[in-house]
């Protein structure tokens, strides 16, 4: 079985409406293009700041929610709609990715459960912990193509977390993200390319593009990554658009011939979830 997912690498201005907008107009073309699943970066309707996560957020049901939801329902398609500054009851924020199935129906919601506090001497420094609370869920979600594991960026890092999701049946995992000009150029591709060979998955990663002026410059370079390690795509820093084939059976061709989810020694380690 295969299925056609568009990457879509926008560029993410300080206007949310226009943001939205932009995401339309891209998943618009995806849907004519035959894209039956549309990924959207992470923080797409928001400058990636603590200053605007506040003044950005909305609650699950928000403007934005409720645009995307209605986009999903319009075109047909799954949609994962990137991430945006989500503000729940008691006040907290979180950096939440919602998925819409092809009714526009909200099927799941993952918050970023590790938060992107670093500061690296002469390059990057980010503390989201300044505004942002950890989610702490894992996320997969079942479509007619299977499982979707579902990620926010410095949760890439994790390997626990990505195996844990393939533990649940994922075979493909998406990821909303914004690498940086530090950890970017360094880090970004390894990292796909190590859950890919990791989990034999399909791992797909979508930033916003470049913008130098902006308050935090995304390194771009969204990516499609077989289960082999292949990069099946990659775009550079300018917006554009992916549309990758991902074939099903392919990640199980891989997996039969190279059975190393099999080979795992559970009689001398184990993976486990913590009850919460
Ligand atoms: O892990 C990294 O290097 C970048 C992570 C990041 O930018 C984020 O989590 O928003």
């Amino acid at each position: 079985m295969k299925l056609k997912a568009a990457l879509v690498q926008m560029a993410v201005t300080s206007d949310k409406r226009a943001n939205l907008e932009t995401a339309a107009t891209y998943a618009s073309e995806a849907a004519e293009a035959g894209a039956d699943l549309v990924v959207l970066p992470e923080m797409f309707n928001c400058p990636y700041s603590n200053d605007s996560f506040p003044i950005y957020a909305e609650p699950e049901g928000g403007e934005s929610h409720q645009f995307l939801s209605k986009l999903a329902a319009r075109l047909g398609i799954w949609l994962v709609a990137g991430s945006i500054p989500e503000r729940t009851k008691d006040g907290k924020l979180y950096n939440t990715s919602f998925v819409f199935d092809r009714r526009g129906r909200q099927v799941a919601k993952h918050s970023k459960m590790h938060l992107f506090d670093i500061d690296i001497e002469g390059g990057q420094r980010f503390k989201e912990s300044d505004t942002l609370s950890p989610g702490s869920q894992i996320t997969v979600f079942e479509t007619e193509f299977g499982r979707i594991g579902l990620a926010i960026c410095y949760d890439l890092r994790f390997p626990e977390l990505a195996r844990m999701m393939v533990d649940q049946g994922a075979k493909i995992l998406v990821v909303p993200a914004a690498f940086n000009m530090t950890t970017g150029p360094a880090h970004w591709e390894i990292l796909f390319r190590n859950r890919a060979l990791d989990n034999q998955a399909y791992v797909l990663g979508v930033a916003p593009a470049r913008d130098v002026n902006g308050p935090y410059v995304s390194y771009g370079h969204s990516l499609a990554v077989s289960p082999w390690g292949d990069v099946v795509e990659m775009l550079e820093a300018a917006p554009g658009m992916i549309l990758a084939e991902l074939d099903l059976d392919y990640v199980d061709k891989v997996r039969r011939e190279l059975p190393l989810l099999q080979h795992r020694r559970h009689d001398i380690y184990t993976l486990k979830q913590c009850g919460l």
